[in-house]
């Protein structure tokens, strides 16, 4: 099971990830408590293994602000959480991870427009676009057929994550708020959320594939 630890701001964060065995890293470079800047995340990037695929998070932004933060960071996936079209994830150049709001069945009609390495399923939008620790109906992902590029996010943390995997079957999970206490990334929930999720891997130590 791939796992990415997302909203990453300090580095002891994100050394506690790659110690864990994360296998991708994700910084918000949208609106949002966890936002990080370009510098930051580029001096956090520097330190991190190439086996650790570093994700930029991004809602509603311009192409060419994406494509600067993407290069300056060394990103190897864009996230894309807004209302962008598959026009628009074809012309950002970097390989993409697209976020899908899951309400209801028809949420998911509009992936299959969509050519992208991985479709993020997470809950609805609470105060900003991602990273509000609600789950959302996960047996709405049933008959989803979308060749293992599934990453489930959404209200996950150690204790739910099994029950998460056996109902959706993704390739990958993804958390934020989940491994966090009073806001603050808490070192311990990374380690025991990513021991969780890969309980039971027999390729838990593969890397993210492009
Ligand atoms: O994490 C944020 O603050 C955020 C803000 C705006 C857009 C996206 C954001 N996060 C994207 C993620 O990949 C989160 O990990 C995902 O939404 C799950 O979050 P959580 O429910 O807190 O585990």
């Amino acid at each position: 099971m791939k796992v990415k630890i997302c909203g990453i701001t300090t580095q002891q964060a994100a050394d506690q990830a790659i110690e864990s065995g994360a296998d991708f890293i994700g910084f918000v470079f949208a609106k949002s408590k966890r936002r990080i800047d370009k510098d930051r995340a580029k001096a956090i990037a520097e330190s991190i293994p190439s086996n650790v695929k570093k994700v930029g998070v991004f809602v509603n932004e311009d192409v060419e602000v994406i494509k600067d933060i993407a290069e300056t960071v060394g990103l190897d996936y864009v996230q894309l959480h807004g209302d962008e079209s598959p026009e628009f994830c074809d012309r950002v150049g970097f390989p993409i991870i697209k976020a899908f709001q899951v309400r209801s069945k028809s949420d998911l009609e509009e992936i299959s427009n969509y050519n992208c390495n991985y479709y993020l399923l997470d809950s609805p939008a609470g105060k900003y676009r991602g990273g509000n620790g609600e789950t959302f109906d996960w047996k709405l992902t049933k008959d989803l057929n979308l060749d293992g590029k599934v990453i489930l996010a959404g209200g996950l943390h150690a204790e739910n994550v099994q029950d998460a995997i056996k109902e959706v079957q993704p390739e990958g999970i993804d958390v934020s708020s989940g491994v966090e206490t009073d806001g603050a990334k808490d070192l311990n929930k990374i380690d025991a959320f990513i021991k969780e999720a890969k309980k039971g891997d027999t390729d838990g130590n593969l890397s993210a594939t492009e």
